[in-house]
């Protein structure tokens, strides 16, 4: 027999427990031998036990057999780990009991006729929510905190060999990981949750969902239940609201791809291994010359990608059976009972949005407010205890549900309208950073020429890719296209064209698994038919004023000339949509995102009582936009606080059940006198911003900080950034600057006029003779006899008298491994000890960037190209002199990669100067080789 003090089952009668657990004993041992004469027909419910709670459809006794024949476990009395089959429970079980796992009979019947294990979370009995999802404590951190253990693992490069990007990757994702968990975790670390709330088992949201079961159909219930739903003013109401709030988390994610891209460009070689496989799998699949082989004097090739309904295709991957069908990623579940609340009326609200969006299009067309008409109807708007009337928002529907009309957006209720069978399934944020990843390190393997958009998008300059591999762009595209789908399990399509505009339009006519080349001949056709409102640069006002003068496609907008458009819209917009409709875009891809604005915004839960509550929401929330302004490391200069107040005419119960409602938006803004990022700063103002507009609190419904003006931490801006590594220097600066065919003005618009005198008379015999000095500075080498600038006037030294922190990792690149040394530098704007930089002079080594090894000098060249700043003419010089010094040093291998790095990025950047300074140092360095080899060095082109 076992005993209990041996930590097993008592089958003994002498106590309850005993003959209790004689009788559970007795009953499995029932089951398992019924187990064992049942025939098995599968191993779908391996290693889950249930137990059935109430009356069921199948019967408890039907689901038993059915857990016989598909290897599970049926147990009459609950344990622990068993799922609760119910289908419906009386409240006073509810109250009692984890929901946890509480679960509709019909995941296991759907299981089986699907053939595998379902996710049961999407056949829970209780979490449908009123109208949106209430707060989910700590369920968010936890997946974040699971995802830095998981972070997608990346697939080996080049035959097992892995480039340095490759191995980047997988650290960077790491850090992503952290920085969001981090960020979670400051969060309610700063906020201190309470633990009993967020632990408690029935937490808010199945609070919520209780309401949604048709058991609690008791008034007083709801109202309590509605009462202690938590809003703006409980303390722990921001850190849980960012941690469910699924727009935060996309912005969070788009932000940190952003980053992502910036640091793999920062930080990896440019070298991409995996092109060979690359090149090797396509060739090999090749049934016939490449017939799409591009054209490359038709210029760049953009590539837009985007994945196809995001949230749904990653749903899907645990939900196969629904594939095909029409579905909805939401909240809501749709169809369920709602409760009606007091005060309610959404038709008075709906009619409003309706005026102010015809006050809009009035506006847009010039009409005067006062005369602009509009429908005044009453409609027939379902209430929110019909499921026409639920007001929960579709983050993303499958293309079978916008084949019924529904849209990306659309509430719940209205969908279902269109559409009654849509399939719902819930959100799955892992899901989405994982396949956000796999996404970004494809495309990283073979390119680093990449404009990240969001998590799911991205442009992608794809004419160095193929012009180096030689592939075409649809042979390329399918290949890419098939290996993120082997990797993610998601489709995605891709657009290509000559610029943004154009690969992005592609984009959307590929859609969905598709892919779409708009060459240069097919440009003109294409537009044609283009809607204005799908333009990324028209807005719904500029569409709605287009309609109203009554051009709706581009086709017809081309009839306009450019003057009309200016005329109509200003020289800026109106200059947009000629071009647009034509197809042109001359806008770059910014592969280097800069920060310009950091907020925190909260328009849902927003009900406070007194003014108190609205004071110690804005401290909160102060402290919550400090917190992103220390992870993203700016200071900031401008602050506003965005206020949502109820509009007088709007009822005070809003449609949507805690939502904002019908608002009056209100911006106020104060300028500091420093850029700033500390939070008794930040909250003094906002406070006192706050106090100013005099409004109750009762009627605030949305609360926003925004910084604006930012600065980097520690990182006042620089000028000639090069320049300033190396001021102290100057003296020979100011020589070389001199001797160097570089024109003393920064406008490089205008040619040198003489050519330096690396000209044929240079012959080998004047050959310098290699030196550890640069031969561009010994006045008698061939390379020093240079001509004056255009103006005729020699160089003068850089006015830069004292060197300033540059950006962080500019400066740690050079504090290691060169003759620059530390000395405490304070910065006056923050409380921060940062070096400063003190070029030890010894007259015998080489001077400024001489002094430094390659590498740095790659890191350096990269700050300054992607500095955004205009070239200064010494520092142009410096990077000549230096790579003529690496012509004389027969240093010709890394040479070439420092001037195609050059040739891209100064392409890239596309501005005339950066052009201008590609071209003088190629004529330098050039030069130069004439004058050691006797021949220039090949460029390819
Ligand atoms: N206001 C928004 C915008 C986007 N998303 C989420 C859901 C989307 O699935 C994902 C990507 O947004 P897209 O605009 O790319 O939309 P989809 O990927 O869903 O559809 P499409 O195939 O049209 O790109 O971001 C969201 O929840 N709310």
């Amino acid at each position: 027999m076992w005993r209990r003090d041996n930590k097993f089952p008592d089958n003994g009668f002498e106590q309850w427990g005993g003959y209790m657990q004689a009788k559970i004993n007795k009953l499995e041992e029932q089951f398992s031998s019924r187990a064992g004469n049942e025939a098995k027909e599968s191993n779908i419910f391996n290693g889950v036990s249930i137990y059935v709670n109430g009356f069921t459809v199948p019967s408890a006794d039907e689901l038993k057999v059915l857990m016989v024949r598909h290897g599970g476990v049926y147990h009459t009395y609950q344990k622990n780990n068993d799922y609760i089959i119910a289908s419906n429970l009386p409240d006073t079980k509810v109250k009692n009991m984890s929901l946890a796992r509480v679960v509709k009979p019909e995941w296991i019947t759907d299981s089986i006729k699907s053939n595998h294990l379902l996710d049961y979370r999407e056949y829970l009995l209780y979490r449908n929510s009123i109208t949106q999802p209430q707060l989910n404590f700590a369920k968010v951190s936890k997946t974040l905190n699971s995802l830095v253990e998981n972070a997608p693992q990346l697939k080996q490069t080049v035959s097992g060999k892995e480039n340095d990007i490759s191995n980047f990757m997988k650290k960077e994702e790491k850090e992503i990981d952290q920085f969001m968990v981090s960020e979670v975790k400051m969060s309610n670390d700063i906020k201190q949750p309470d633990k009993s709330f967020s632990n408690s088992k029935v937490n808010n949201q199945s609070k919520v969902d209780d309401i949604d079961s048709a058991k609690f159909k008791n008034i007083n219930d709801i109202n309590k239940i509605i009462q202690t739903t938590k809003t703006a003013a409980d303390p722990n109401f921001i850190s849980e609201f960012y941690n469910n709030s699924r727009l935060h988390h996309i912005s969070q994610l788009g932000a940190c791809f952003k980053q992502y891209v910036n640091d793999l460009r920062e930080k990896t070689d440019f070298l991409f291994p995996s092109r060979a496989w690359l090149k090797e799998e396509i060739f090999k699949s090749r049934k016939q010359a490449n017939l799409s082989q591009l054209n490359f004097e038709n210029g760049k090739v953009i590539m837009h990608i985007d994945m196809d309904c995001f949230f749904v295709s990653v749903g899907l991957r645990n939900r196969p059976e629904l594939r095909g069908k029409p579905v909805a990623v939401t909240h809501s579940k749709g169809g369920q009972f709602r409760t009606k609340r007091s005060g309610v009326d959404r038709n008075t609200e709906f009619q409003l949005y309706r005026q102010r969006q015809a006050k809009q299009i009035g506006k847009a067309a010039g009409i005067p407010e006062e005369e602009v008409e509009f429908e005044s109807r009453v409609d027939n708007i379902a209430d929110e205890d019909d499921k026409y009337g639920c007001m929960s928002e579709i983050a993303s529907c499958s293309y079978e549900a916008r084949a019924k009309g529904i849209s990306n957006g659309m509430f719940m209720g209205a969908a279902l309208k269109l559409c009654p069978d849509l399939q719902t399934i819930s959100y799955d944020f892992e899901g989405y950073k994982e396949v956000a990843f796999t996404l970004y390190n494809t495309i990283a393997q073979y390119t680093l020429d990449i404009e990240a958009v969001s998590c799911d998008e991205m442009y992608v300059d794809c004419t160095e890719l193929l012009k180096d591999t030689g592939i075409g762009v649809q042979e390329f595209a399918t290949f890419l296209r098939t290996e993120i789908k082997s990797k993610t399990g998601c489709p995605c399509s891709t657009g290509f064209g000559g610029n943004r505009l154009q690969a992005r339009l592609a984009t959307k006519h590929a859609k969905p698994d598709g892919q779409f080349f708009l060459i240069v001949e097919l440009v003109e056709d294409f537009m044609f038919n283009i809607k204005l409102k799908d333009l990324p640069g028209v807005g719904r006002q500029t569409a709605q004023k287009l309609e109203s003068i009554g051009h709706q496609t581009c086709g017809s907008l081309q009839s306009l000339s450019l003057a009309i458009l200016q005329n109509h819209f200003g020289n800026k917009t109106g200059a947009l949509l000629f071009d647009q409709c034509r197809g042109r875009d001359t806008t770059p891809l910014t592969f280097f995102t800069v920060r310009k604005s950091v907020s925190a915004e909260v328009n849902y839960g927003i009900r406070f009582e007194n003014n108190n509550q609205c004071i110690e929401f804005l401290k909160q929330l102060s402290v919550e936009v400090q917190t992103r302004m220390q992870q993203y490391k700016v200071l900031g200069k401008c602050i506003t606080l965005k206020l949502m107040v109820r509009a007088e005419e709007a009822p005070v119960e809003t449609a949507k059940f805690m939502g904002h409602g019908f608002c009056n938006v209100i911006n106020k803004s104060t300028s500091l006198n420093n850029a700033t990022n500390d939070v008794e700063v930040i909250t003094k103002e906002v406070i006192s911003l706050w106090k100013k507009q005099n409004i109750d609190p009762k009627e605030m419904r949305g609360v926003g900080i925004q910084i604006t003006k930012l600065d980097t931490v520690n990182n006042k801006p620089i000028k000639g950034t090069l320049s300033k590594f190396l001021v102290n220097v100057k003296t020979k600066t100011e020589e070389k600057c001199n001797s160097l065919n570089i024109p003393e003005s920064v406008d490089f618009k205008s040619k040198p006029e003489c050519k330096p005198d690396f000209s044929t008379k240079n012959s080998s015999k004047t050959t310098p003779k290699k030196t550890k000095s640069i031969a561009i500075a010994k006045q008698k080498s061939p390379v020093t006899v240079f001509p004056k600038s255009p103006s005729g006037k020699r160089g003068r030294p850089p006015k830069v008298a004292k060197i300033q922190v540059p950006s962080r990792n500019l400066l740690k690149t050079f504090i290691k491994g060169s003759n620059i040394k530390d000395t405490p530098y304070k910065n006056p704007m923050v409380n921060t000890v940062m070096p400063e930089i003190e070029i030890v002079k010894k007259e015998e080594k080489p001077q400024g960037l001489l002094s430094l090894p390659w590498e740095k000098i790659r890191e350096l060249l990269r700050a300054w190209l992607d500095s955004g700043q205009t070239p200064l003419p010494c520092d142009v010089g410096m990077v000549t002199e230096y790579m003529c010094e690496m012509v004389v040093n027969k240093n010709i291998d890394k040479l070439y990669i420092l001037i195609k790095f050059l040739r891209r990025r100064t392409s890239e950047i596309g501005s005339d100067d950066w052009k201008e300074v590609y071209k003088i140092i190629i004529e330098n360095v050039q030069n130069a080789m004439i004058a050691v080899y006797g021949k220039p060095l090949f460029l390819g082109d």
